[in-house]
């Protein structure tokens, strides 16, 4: 994927600092060690390859530098955290596609999984599949109270399955039970049952949801970083390992899996909904 990244802007104040690429804006604040990272893929932010690619190297530029302990995970699309993953790089492709495109999801939440970072999700919009499981990687999620900000790994709705990884990452956040019931039906779930079942940590409204986030990171900065660093990764690292030992095999299935005529069918279908549903 080509990334063009976005040029310092003249002058000074806030916007100077910004860097970035042309889907993740980067918002730094080095004094406070702090960067808000700003997913801009309209309409919806759907992880197309590029958004993945631009996301995971922005990423490793805030991993690489020290100045930054803490990044702050939120959208720059009105209303939509982001859709999940980009249907469009799912249908009608060819299988070396598919391999890039899941080996490239992958990537993405291996590193935020165990980021050293403190990660955490201002979720500022709709937040279903994908963007639910992006948010499931931080340390912790902050919803704007709004009916249509529905969150919840739908999948099952799509006619796909959640793969493993998907799943762990969600019994280690909600706890088994309430996540094969949340798979199974592929739940969307409103604020305050989201708050309710523990699939975010605090619901708030809209306009106080960055406020929050920058609060709660202050919480979470000032614990020593290597305690708090060894402490994910003990809780982690077992979930993480699981893909790892088994990364090909993974890409493998989705190839086969998302080949088969009647799955393409399945997706071309939703897509004709989400796009009659305007008309
Ligand atoms: C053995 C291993 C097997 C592994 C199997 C595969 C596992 C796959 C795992 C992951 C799943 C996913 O992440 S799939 C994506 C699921 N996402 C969704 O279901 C969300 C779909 N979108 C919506 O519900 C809505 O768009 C929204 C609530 C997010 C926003 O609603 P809004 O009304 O604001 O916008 P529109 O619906 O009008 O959409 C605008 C525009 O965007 C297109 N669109 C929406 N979502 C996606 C998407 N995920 N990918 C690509 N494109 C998307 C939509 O069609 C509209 O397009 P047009 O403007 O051209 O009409």
């Amino acid at each position: 994927a080509t990334i063009r990244r976005t040029e310092p802007t003249a002058g000074s104040g806030d916007s100077a600092r910004r860097f970035g690429t042309q889907r993740v804006l980067v918002e730094p604040d080095a004094a406070s060690g702090v960067a808000v990272m700003k997913f801009k893929n309209p309409p919806v932010n759907s992880l197309s390859l590029e958004l993945l690619t631009e996301f995971i190297i922005s990423l490793e530029k805030l991993e690489n530098d020290k100045t930054f302990r803490g990044v702050i995970l939120t959208s720059d699309c009105p209303r939509v955290f982001s859709a999940g993953l980009d249907l469009t790089e799912m249908c009608g492709k060819n299988p070396a596609h598919y391999a890039e495109y899941w080996k490239a999801v992958q990537e993405l939440w291996l590193r935020l999984y165990l980021s050293n970072l403190v990660l955490i999700a201002a979720i500022n919009g709709a937040c279903p599949a994908g963007g639910c499981l992006i948010s499931l990687t931080c340390d912790y999620r902050i919803l704007a109270d709004n009916p249509k900000y529905l969150i919840g790994l739908n999948e099952t709705l799509l006619g796909i399955v959640a793969p493993f990884w998907f799943k762990d990452t969600l019994v280690n956040t909600i706890g088994h039970r309430a996540s094969e019931q949340a798979l199974q039906l592929g739940l969307l779930f409103l604020p305050a049952e989201a708050l309710q079942v523990g699939l975010v940590d605090q619901v708030v409204p809209e306009d106080q949801v960055l406020s929050t986030a920058l609060s709660v990171m202050a919480r979470w900065m000032a614990i020593p970083d290597h305690a708090r660093q060894l402490t994910k990764n003990m809780m982690r690292k077992t979930t993480v390992d699981r893909l790892v030992k088994q990364r090909d095999a993974d890409i493998q299935n989705f190839v086969s899996f998302i080949s088969r005529d009647s799955i393409q069918k399945s997706l071309q279908m939703y897509l004709e909904k989400l796009k009659q549903k305007k008309g």
